[in-house]
């Protein structure tokens, strides 16, 4: 059946990226040093933005939430937003300076030296992303991407590249998803 070979690849196929991730030291420690980052930056009052689009607009708000909702500890809210959550500002800044501006501006407004931006894009080549990764960095940021395995243009503007050892966009974000889980674990459990 069609059906259910596209159900059993798209399974067997989030299963090996997943499995690449876990032997891919490179990529284990440098999850593990960007959820660092994150702890030295919420412990020095600093906050977390997310940026993207589409699918990985809908990832930066879920993580996000994490962060000032909670993961799994009943404990006090942390610093994090998702930069697409104002459509009135998204549809101003859109319209009046370009697509390319929106997230790159409200990071010139609010971003402090010491915040962190998780910049996700799966191609690692979206002009928007990229405007934002070079804002933040000349706001003083430290900025992580998620990206898929080549990384694109966003490899340049990265303090930490977490590149997704695939080049599948649906496939990569199922594995953002699993890192940025596992990164929220880490920061909730070193704090509280
Ligand atoms: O969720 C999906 C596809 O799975 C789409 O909405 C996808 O996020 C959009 O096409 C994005 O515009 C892709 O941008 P990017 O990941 O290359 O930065
Ligand atoms: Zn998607």
């Amino acid at each position: 059946m069609v059906q259910t070979t596209i159900i059993t690849e798209a399974i067997r196929e989030s299963i090996a990226v997943k499995q690449a991730i876990m032997e891919d030291a490179v990529l284990l420690d440098t999850i593990h040093m960007a959820a660092i980052a994150m702890i030295h930056s919420l412990q020095d009052h600093k906050k977390i933005l997310f940026c993207g689009n589409g699918g990985s607009a809908a990832d930066a708000q879920h993580l996000a939430a994490e962060f000032s909702g909670r993961f799994y500890k009943d404990r006090p809210a942390l610093y994090a937003e998702a930069l697409h959550c104002n459509t009135s500002y998204l549809t101003a800044v859109g319209n009046d300076y370009g697509y390319d501006e929106i997230y790159a501006r409200m990071l010139r407004g609010i971003g402090q030296p010491g915040d962190v931006l998780v910049a996700i894009s799966t191609s690692g080549n979206s002009p928007n992303i990229l405007e934002a990764a070079k804002a933040a960095r000349e706001q003083g940021m430290i900025v992580i991407g998620m990206t898929g395995k080549s990384g694109g243009k966003m490899r340049a503007y990265c303090d930490y590249l977490l590149n997704i050892p695939s080049a599948d966009t649906p496939r990569i974000q199922e594995s953002h998803i699993t890192v940025g889980h596992i990164i929220c674990e880490i920061v909730e459990s070193s704090l509280f």
